[in-house]
This record gives structure tokens, C-alpha cells and sequence, in this order.
């Protein structure tokens, strides 16, 4: 340690001078260090201006693995994004459908219960409604019947006041036969090439075009109209309250009329008409008017206990404008159509003379005695039918009642005859009056004849009163040209062209009210004049063909059938009979 005053003071001022050495180059150090820090902050500062300038200068250039790699990781990243928004936004959709769907579930199920309750209520109404609307239905239908009936019946009585001749018209169906010689159809013929239609119950239309030939379009009315589909139990019906008049005493006449194949015979008799009629114990099937009316007749009869007639059946044709009587015998008793004559009574009655008559007790026996009539009528294929009929049938059923002031015979007396004048000169050879053979004959329904032809109403002296139930299956007119017949054939073309032009002349007069009545200008109209201008009750079914190729004479049918609905003849009075 120094001396203290100089000594120590050295000290001190080494020592002092060794830190100011010290300090002194600590502060250079100081600076030293300061100036290296500012340059190193330079030399960042530079540096980092160049990597921004890099980083700058990096941007546009492109295909640059690292740059592309940004990019996709940034587009990757980018829809990833739209991914998750997508997702998100599904979510949402998601969830607010299962919210609409829940909500529509609960509609329907509250929908679908309320429909349960009312099915429930309905169906706990249900029968009682049902029952309600099918009684109101019913009595609609019925007030419906009734009123159609209602007007049916005011027309018919005022057509039975008038005396009117009813017109009911029946179209068959077309058929096979009817193809053969077809001619080309129109294109307005509507229904399978038939040209004529049922409008409706009472309207008949005929409606063709043909090259070269006017329009046909008219339209008829009757008192009915059977489409071809109609079942001959639909025409019976109609036919039935005849019969029940017939019963009551009124005379009665059921005609077919129709041009040839129209389906007279088979409205009349049914199909197979040259064989037996159907028995009526099978009426069902296509059984005519004869065989459902001969059932008819006696189902009617046993009904009724106070009723006790008998009935007569005569069978004649009109064949070439001769009457034959198809119920007679010739000499060796075997059964041949034998010519007969029209006379007038004394009461002014037409009649045909001799004609046999036989008494029938039940249907089979009546059907039995017409398929014998049927044997003998006179047929001949033509061009236009296979089976057609070549005369007029007329099959007459005499209604009598039995009382015990008839003679022995069970007839009433004849009234006086006078040969009719005009009539052929050939004798009427009257059969003997045989009383025992009008009720039990043998062999089995032995024929008989009558000495006086009652082939119509007479009065009898005694009071008792007989109707007539006529059934008339005409023959049918027919084109020569068409039907291709020739020979004897033509001729009976050309007869039964002239009695059913006879026949339309009659119905025209007395349409008319002319003072001539041309009955005699054929055997036909001559033996129906008590029928056409009498005070019988009427039927006439006009037959047609539906087919294009009979238009003129299914025209010609109808306007027929016209003509005789303009007859007016006074009211059928019916016979007292009990
Ligand atoms: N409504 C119908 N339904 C079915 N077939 C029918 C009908 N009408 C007629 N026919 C058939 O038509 C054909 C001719 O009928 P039908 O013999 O009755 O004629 P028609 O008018 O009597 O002829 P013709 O005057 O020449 O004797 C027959 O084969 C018959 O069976």
C-alpha cells in the first residue's frame, strides 16, 4: 500500500488513470459496437429489401413448382371451403325438409284420420242412404213405367177409338246371306253395314249414301220399333193383351208383312218354320208369336174357371191367288192343300166355304195341327232366301163358348150363305156337320169341315157369339230381277206382288175414305176384308231387312206400314161371350 501523500496520491492517480484507460476503451468498445449494430441493421434493412423485392418479383412467374403448389394447396383450401359451405347449406336442407316432411306426415295422418271418420260415419249412414236412394230410384223408375204406360194406353185407346190399324215394326239382324251379294258400303251406314236403325222405341231411321244414287234419310213412326236385337219374348209381350182381348170376345188379326227374308215366318213361327213350330213348353227359346200365343192362349183359359170356350183352329194359304185349305183331307184321307172359295153370309160376312175346322184343347194339339198346315204350304228357294215362303198363311182360331143351348153339334146353327159373285165359280164342297166329331174324334183330331164357312165372326141365331183370332204370316214381296226366280216361280212372284199391291190399295182406300173399297181385286184382301175394313183390332208387324241392298223395298215396307196407321175404322166393339 502507498505512502500516504505522494505515495498514495500516485496510486490513485494510476489507478485513476487506469480506468479512465479503461473506461475509455470501453467506450470505444461502446462505439465499436454501435457502429457494428447500425451496420448490421443496414445490412437487414438491405436484406429484407431484397427478399421483398424478391418476393415481388417472384409473384407472376408461373410453372414454378413451388408457386403451383400454393396455388392448388389455395384451391384445394378454396373448395374445401365451398365444400363446407356446401355442407352446411345441405345441413340446412336437410333439415328443414325433415321438418316439412315431419309436418307433412302429421297433416296426413290427422287428413287420414278425419277421412276415417267420416268413412266410419259413412259407413254407419251408408245402408240406411243406399236403401233411401234406391227407393227414390225405384220410384222414379216406376213412375217412369207408369207414365210411359199411361201414355202408351191414352195413345192406343185413342187409337182404338179411331179404329186404327197398330203398326209395329221389327229389323232383323243382318245375317250371313245377307254379305252374298252386298253392295259396297256407305261410310255413314253406321251399324255393320245396315242401313236401317231403331232410333229409338218408336222411331225406325234409314239412312244410305250409295254412288249415283239421292241421299235416303227418313225416319218412320209406330207404335213400336224392335231393333235387331230384340227377342221375339219382347215382341210377344206386345202381342199378349191381343190375345186377352180375343178371350173377351173381340176379333183379332196379327199380320207380318215384309219384304222376302225380312223375318215374317220367323217373327210368326220362329226359325226351322217349315218343320213343327216349338211346342209352348219351350217358348223360351226363339219361339214366334204362333207357338208362345197357342201356350198363351190356354194358360190364359185354365187361369180362369168361368171361362169355358173352345176353340177352333183353321189353317188356308193364299197360293197364286187361290185359297187352299192346308187343315183338308182328300178323299183317301190323306192331308193335300184343297182349293177353297170366299163367300159372303147373309149377315154380309166373308167366309170360306167348307173350310175345316178343328177343335183344339191344348197347345200341343194346336201346334200339332200347324206344323201339319206347315207341311203343305208351298216354299221355293230364291236368289234372296233359302226357305222362302210362297204363300199367304192365314191361321184362324175361332173362339165359341160353351153353353147348353148350343145345338148338339156344340155350333151354333149356319147363318144363310150366298156364293160370292165375284169370287171363283169353282163349288164349295161343304163338308158333312159331323156332332160327334167336335169333341172327341177318332183317330186323334180328326178333320173336319164345315158345311158353311165361318171363316169370320157370324152372329148366331142363338145368341151365342164367336171372335176370331187371325194370325197372318204374308208372303214376301220380292224384286224378280233380284230373287232371280223364273218358271212357275215367276208367277207366284208376280201373284204375290199383286196381292201385296192389293193389299196396299185397301189400306190406301180406306186411309182415304173412299167411297170403293177395292177388296176384290185379290183373294187375299177378298178373305181379310172383315179383318182390314172390319171392326177387328189390328196388328201389323212390318218386317225389314237392315242391309243396304234391300233399301227400296225396306223403304217400300215402311211407307206399308205408314199407310196403314192412317187408317181410322171405328172402335172394335168386343162380343159378349158370357
Ligand atoms: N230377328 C231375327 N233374328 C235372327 N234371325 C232372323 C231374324 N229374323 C229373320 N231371321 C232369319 O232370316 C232368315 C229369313 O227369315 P224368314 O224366313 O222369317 O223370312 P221371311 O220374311 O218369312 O221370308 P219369305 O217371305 O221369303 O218367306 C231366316 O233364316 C231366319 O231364321
Amino acid at each position: 500500500m502507498p505512502a500516504r501523500g505522494g505515495r498514495w496520491g500516485s496510486f490513485w492517480e494510476l489507478r485513476a488513470r487506469q480506468l479512465q484507460r479503461q473506461l475509455q476503451a470501453k467506450e470505444e468498445r461502446i462505439v465499436e459496437l454501435e457502429t457494428e449494430n447500425a451496420l448490421l441493421h443496414l445490412k437487414l434493412a438491405e436484406s429484407r429489401e431484397v427478399a421483398a423485392r424478391g418476393r415481388r418479383e417472384e409473384t407472376p412467374r408461373r410453372g414454378h413448382p413451388s408457386s403451383a403448389l400454393t396455388r392448388l394447396r389455395r384451391a384445394a383450401q378454396k373448395l374445401k371451403q365451398e365444400m363446407e359451405a356446401l355442407r352446411s347449406s345441405s345441413r340446412g336442407l336437410l333439415q328443414s325438409y325433415r321438418e316439412e316432411h315431419r309436418d307433412c306426415l302429421s297433416e296426413i295422418v290427422r287428413a287420414v284420420q278425419t277421412a276415417q271418420l267420416h268413412h266410419e260415419a259413412l259407413l254407419a249412414a251408408w245402408p240406411a242412404e243406399a236403401g233411401r236412394l234406391e227407393r227414390s230410384l225405384r220410384d222414379v223408375t216406376e213412375c217412369w213405367r207408369q207414365e210411359q204406360r199411361e201414355r202408351r194406353r191414352l195413345q192406343e185407346a185413342l187409337a182404338e177409338l179411331k179404329g186404327d190399324i197398330r203398326v209395329l215394326c221389327r229389323i232383323r239382324p243382318l245375317l250371313p246371306f245377307d254379305d252374298k251379294a252386298q253392295e259396297p258400303v256407305s261410310q255413314n251406314s253406321s251399324v255393320s253395314g245396315g242401313v236401317v236403325h231403331a232410333v229409338d222405341d218408336e222411331t225406325v231411321l234409314v239412312e244410305c249414301t250409295r254412288p249415283g244414287h239421292p241421299l235416303i234419310n227418313k225416319t218412320y213412326t209406330f207404335e213400336r220399333v224392335y231393333g235387331p236385337a230384340a227377342s221375339q219374348r219382347v215382341v210377344f209381350e206386345d202381342v199378349c193383351p191381343l190375345l186377352t182381348s180375343f178371350l173377351d170376345g173381340y176379333n183379332v188379326c196379327i199380320m207380318a208383312y215384309g219384304q222376302t227374308g225380312s223375318g215374317k215366318s220367323f217373327t210368326m213361327l220362329g226359325p226351322h218354320c217349315q218343320e213343327e213350330p216349338a211346342p209352348p213348353s219351350e217358348p223360351c227359346g226363339d219361339a214366334g208369336i204362333i207357338p208362345r200365343a197357342a201356350g198363351e192362349l190356354f194358360r190364359l183359359i185354365s187361369e180362369d174357371a168361368s171361362r169355358s170356350p173352345e176353340l177352333d183352329i183353321s189353317i188356308v194359304e193364299v197360293y197364286n191367288n187361290d185359297i187352299f185349305d192346308l187343315l183338308a183331307n182328300d178323299s183317301g184321307r190323306v192331308a193335300s192343300g184343297v182349293k177353297r172359295q170366299v163367300l159372303t153370309t147373309q149377315q154380309g160376312k166373308k167366309a170360306v166355304c167348307g173350310l175345316t175346322y178343328q177343335s183344339v184343347r191344348s197347345a200341343a194339339e194346336f201346334l200339332t195341327l200347324v206344323g201339319r198346315g206347315l207341311q203343305l204350304r208351298a216354299k221355293q228357294p230364291t236368289a234372296v232366301h233359302a226357305e222362302s215362303s210362297r204363300s199367304h198363311l192365314v191361321i184362324t182360331v175361332t173362339l165359341a163358348t160353351a153353353t147348353s143351348s148350343r145345338g148338339p153339334s156344340g155350333r151354333p146353327s149356319a147363318p144363310a150363305l150366298q156364293l160370292d159373285q165375284s169370287a171363283s165359280t169353282e163349288p164349295c164342297r161343304p163338308g158333312p156337320r159331323s156332332p160327334a166329331t167336335r169333341k172327341r174324334q177318332s183317330p186323334p183330331m180328326p178333320l173336319r169341315t164345315r158345311g158353311h164357312g165361318l171363316g169370320q165372326v157370324a152372329p148366331d141365331p142363338l145368341g151365342q157369339v164367336h171372335a176370331t183370332l187371325q194370325l197372318v204370316d204374308l208372303a214376301g214381296s220380292e224384286c224378280a230381277g233380284v230373287s232371280g226366280v223364273t218358271g212357275p216361280a215367276l208367277r207366284e212372284t208376280s201373284c204375290i206382288n199383286r196381292s201385296l199391291a192389293a193389299l196396299s190399295d185397301v189400306l190406301g182406300a180406306l186411309a182415304e175414305g173412299r167411297g170403293h173399297i177395292p177388296y176384290r181385286n185379290s183373294r187375299l184382301t177378298h178373305l181379310l176384308q172383315d179383318v182390314l175394313g172390319g171392326d177387328a183390332k189390328l196388328q201389323v208387324i212390318v218386317c225389314v231387312s237392315p242391309g243396304q241392298r234391300h233399301v227400296a223395298e225396306t223403304l217400300q215396307s215402311l211407307g206399308f206400314g205408314a199407310r196403314a196407321r192412317q187408317v181410322e175404322r171405328g172402335r172394335p166393339a168386343p162380343r159378349k161371350l158370357r
